[in-house]
């Protein structure tokens, strides 16, 4: 499998002096989607400003499907990796979003009907046709998200990289959102790295999760991070909500199964818990159990 990311010994300081990243090593598998969680200022976003190229390492240890990241023109490094910032509204700035969507491919100097075609087939893949002549400002918070992805979709990046995709979204714009990402990576074999601080999306866009605070401080797939309590805490970080019913359920006795946390419950007696499956909520409902007992859980569960 080829490596679409390779990191090795990454090390940062901006100019003040304040240390952001700290000794990074991270490979990617091409195809992979990939979750980076931290608190706020762990060094994500510096991260990724490194793998697009925008700040570039002293070192040649940041390589971007094996070639230095740091050697690669411009035209080249945004074919490659294409970030999508947490606010659309620092990455739409033309005054239509054709225009916005048409930037990246017509500086890329791509043939007027080469740019064309991308900007409608980006526009069709994220939902956005008819808006071509909108001003982005005129658009709902949703519909700005999703033009942000069209406008660096039009790139054709390899490598997506998206600074918490689901936030400030309502449950339907946050599903159709991931939906989107998932089927990127599943029909274009394009390689997903998220960052979020949205634990309870975390699992839906992601096989494998990185806790980054600073450094790298744990690796592993979303069950394995989010069962660990202590790493959690330690990082400042919160676990999703399906593992804090499970906790729930352990201590009162229940059986859950392990493998997956959507496929979870072993049939609890009391309880009949069903899971959203885009993983927003919970839905505890009462099944024969008392209004006490069904009030006891509900009490414990930390929101
Ligand atoms: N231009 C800069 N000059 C000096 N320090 C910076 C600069 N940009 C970021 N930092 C610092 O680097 C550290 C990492 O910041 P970064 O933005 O990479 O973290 P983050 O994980 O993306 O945070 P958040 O989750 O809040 O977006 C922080 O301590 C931040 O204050």
């Amino acid at each position: 499998m080829k490596e679409a990311v390779t990191i090795r010994n990454l090390n940062h300081h901006y100019p003040d002096g304040t240390v952001s990243l700290e000794d990074v090593s991270l490979t990617i598998n091409e195809g992979e989607r990939l979750a980076i969680i931290g608190q706020n200022g762990a060094g994500k976003t510096t991260l990724f400003l490194h793998l697009n190229g925008s700040i570039k390492s002293t070192e040649d240890n940041v390589l971007i499907f094996g070639e230095n990241v740091r050697y690669m023109p411009i035209e080249k490094r945004i074919e490659k990796v294409g970030v999508v910032f947490a606010d659309p509204d620092d990455q739409l700035f033309m005054p239509t979003i054709y225009d916005d969507v048409a930037f990246g491919p017509t500086n890329m100097g791509l043939p007027h009907d080469e740019v064309e075609r991308r900007v409608r087939n980006a526009l069709e893949t994220v939902g956005l046709i008819g808006f071509e002549d909108r001003v982005p400002h005129h658009m709902s918070y949703g519909e700005k998200k999703r033009a942000a992805l069209a406008a660096v979709l039009s790139m054709e990046p390899r490598i997506l990289i998206l600074d918490e995709p689901t936030a400030n979204l309502d449950p339907k714009n946050r599903s159709i959102l991931i939906s989107l990402i998932n089927r990127l990576n599943k029909e274009k074999g394009i390689t997903t790295i998220v960052a979020m601080h949205d634990v309870n999306a975390v699992s839906h866009l992601a096989d494998r999760v990185v806790v980054l605070n600073t450094t790298i401080v744990a690796d592993g797939d979303a069950h394995t991070i989010f069962s660990d309590g202590e790493l959690l805490k330690a990082n400042n970080l919160e676990a999703p909500e399906i593992y804090k019913l499970f906790r729930i359920l352990d201590c009162y006795g229940y059986t859950c199964c392990h493998q997956h946390p959507l496929s979870a419950i072993d049939a609890p007696p009391a309880f009949d818990a069903s899971l959203d499956a885009n993983g927003g909520s919970i839905h505890l409902r009462k099944n024969n159990s008392t209004a006490d007992e069904v009030q006891k859980v509900m009490d414990t569960f930390e929101y």
